[in-house]
């Protein structure tokens, strides 16, 4: 069955459907990670978008159940060049096809997908659909016109948790406000000596201090920070209290928090192998990366906080480090997965944190 993919400056590309049939608006976003789909479409980060793999090749080792970072896919469309037919992998459960026909994701394959990311790079992130319906042209345009795009929405409450919840048990307790955390974060948290309650994202700062903890980890999560902005109000009461340790969206919080201004980037980044440096050693890491919004570097209280790391291949912003209170964040995934896992040392660096508190 063919399918189309129309984005809002009016480009439309024609391919062929699998997963399932429909409509879907989101905003039109390209991934340049080899592997990982999975990881990527389980991501609650990705919740709004429609994802583009540039790899050319997508679904060649199925589905497996271990391998997923939320319970299902967030993703509202997936596009790719070749979607494989035959997966191959002990692990493999079932396939991409399959698994997108279940959890009613629309997806399009015969894309060239490296137009569509130039387009994207040139361009802008921007709004579009993906479709299955025989719409005419000048209808597919209009409707990727009107697709919401992230700016200022709170995407956070479609897949934060309903209920708080305690993973494993230890020494110190860390509280996790969960934006749309990926599984990995917790699984990190639960290999050192910790008890991890992870709560709903609008839960307050007097309902977390109440649940004793020595740690609060920030999380990844969907959307433009600027739409969540009550987590940030909470953030700031928290501060100073117990050490804080940000992801992704969490990191971003952190910024709003302490006053600083996010922004949009031209077009994101999102793959497994963006260059950071840490400006404190001069070492540079490879990262896993999946966000559209980053902490504006000018807009930081200099008595406050200070730019720990930055991406070498824009110099934007990659990690804050607080100057008079125990609170750190980077705009990476040091939990990984997909991608490499370089940065894991940084859990432990918390976990010191929580140790040695109050210093
Ligand atoms: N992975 C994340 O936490 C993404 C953060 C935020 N939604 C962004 O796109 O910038």
């Amino acid at each position: 069955m063919k399918a189309y993919l129309a984005l809002e400056d009016g480009t439309v590309f024609e391919g062929i459907s699998f997963g399932a049939t429909g409509l879907r608006q989101g905003e039109v976003v390209f991934n340049t990670s080899m592997t990982g789909y999975q990881e990527i479409l389980t991501d609650p980060s990705y919740c709004g978008q429609i994802v583009t793999m540039t790899y050319p090749l997508i679904g060649n080792y199925g589905i497996n159940r271990d391998d997923f970072e939320s319970a299902g896919p967030k993703v509202r469309g997936f596009v790719v060049r070749e979607l494989c037919h035959v997966p191959s992998n002990w692990r493999s459960t079932s396939n991409l096809e399959e698994f997108l026909k279940e959890h009613q994701i629309v997806g399009i394959q015969g894309i060239d997908t490296r137009s569509l990311t130039k387009r994207l790079r040139s361009s802008g992130t921007m709004g579009g659909i993906i479709t299955t319906d025989a719409l005419t042209r000048a209808e597919l345009v209009d409707l990727a016109k009107k697709a919401p795009v992230l700016n200022g929405q709170d995407l956070v409450s479609q897949v934060t948790t309903k209920e708080a919840y305690t993973v494993a048990g230890g020494k110190y307790r860390v509280v996790v406000m969960d934006f749309g955390a990926k599984r990995n974060i917790v699984r990190w948290l639960s290999k050192l000596d910790l008890t991890v309650i992870v709560v709903p994202a609008h839960t307050g700062a007097e309902e977390i201090l109440a649940l004793n903890p020595d740690g609060l980890m920030l999380s990844n999560g969907p959307g433009d920070p600027k739409g969540v902005l009550y987590a940030a109000e909470n953030i700031k009461k928290l501060l100073g209290k117990l050490p804080v340790f940000g992801i992704c969206l969490g990191h971003q919080l952190l910024g709003l928090a302490l006053g600083a201004d996010t922004y949009k980037l031209h077009f994101g980044h999102r793959g497994g192998n963006h260059p950071v440096k840490d400006l404190d050693t001069g070492r540079v890491y490879i990262t896993s990366q999946n966000h559209g919004f980053a902490i504006n570097a000018d807009t930081l209280d200099p008595q406050v906080a200070e730019v720990s790391h930055i991406n070498l291949n824009d110099h934007t912003v990659e990690g804050i480090r607080c100057k008079n209170i125990p609170a750190f964040s980077v705009q990476y995934h040091p939990e990984a997965f997909p991608g490499p896992t370089d940065s894991e040392y940084l859990f432990e660096k918390f976990y010191d944190m929580i140790r040695n508190f109050p210093a």
